[in-house]
């Protein structure tokens, strides 16, 4: 089901104005926050979505289905979308061809609610 077909509608709930989605009450002025990595590790839509498998980008409908929301949807979908993979894609590809890096110090990665490093992630990298 396509997002922008969903049934929406603004409705008056004891007095105040709430926007009803999907049978989802979601008062006025809540922020609603998508949680992109929870879907793009679903095993349903990504098989084995924890291996490093860079080909699996090869089957192209995996960037054009409905959960492919790295770069947002519908009306404002990001308008800088191929232009941000041309970039990724041409520096990773510089970057493990022709780099390496290590992790130095002690720091650790946090990866709920969102990947971060919260006191930096310190990296030797050089040139090979
Ligand atoms: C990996 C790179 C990028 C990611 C992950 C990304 C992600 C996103 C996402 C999720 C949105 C939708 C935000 C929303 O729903 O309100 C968005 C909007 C937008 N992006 Fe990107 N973006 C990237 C690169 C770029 C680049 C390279 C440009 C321009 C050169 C760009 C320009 C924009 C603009 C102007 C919008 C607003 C579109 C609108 O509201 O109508 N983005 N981006």
């Amino acid at each position: 089901m396509m997002v922008s077909n969903w049934p929406t509608r603004f409705i008056k709930a004891n007095g105040l104005c709430v926007y009803c989605i999907v049978g989802f009450v979601i008062p006025k002025g809540w922020r609603i926050y998508v949680y992109t990595r929870e879907i793009n590790y679903d095993p349903y839509l990504y098989p084995e979505p924890l291996t490093f498998n860079p080909w699996r980008w090869m089957d192209k409908s995996l960037e054009t289905h409905q959960y492919f929301m790295l770069f947002g949807g519908g009306g404002r979908l990001c308008p800088g979308k191929d232009l941000g993979m041309a970039e990724i894609s041409t520096f990773l590809h510089y970057f493990v061809t022709r780099y390496r890096c290590e992790e130095v110090g002690g720091d650790k990665i946090v990866k709920f609610p969102r990947v971060e490093a919260p006191n930096g992630l310190h990296m030797r990298i050089w040139g090979c």
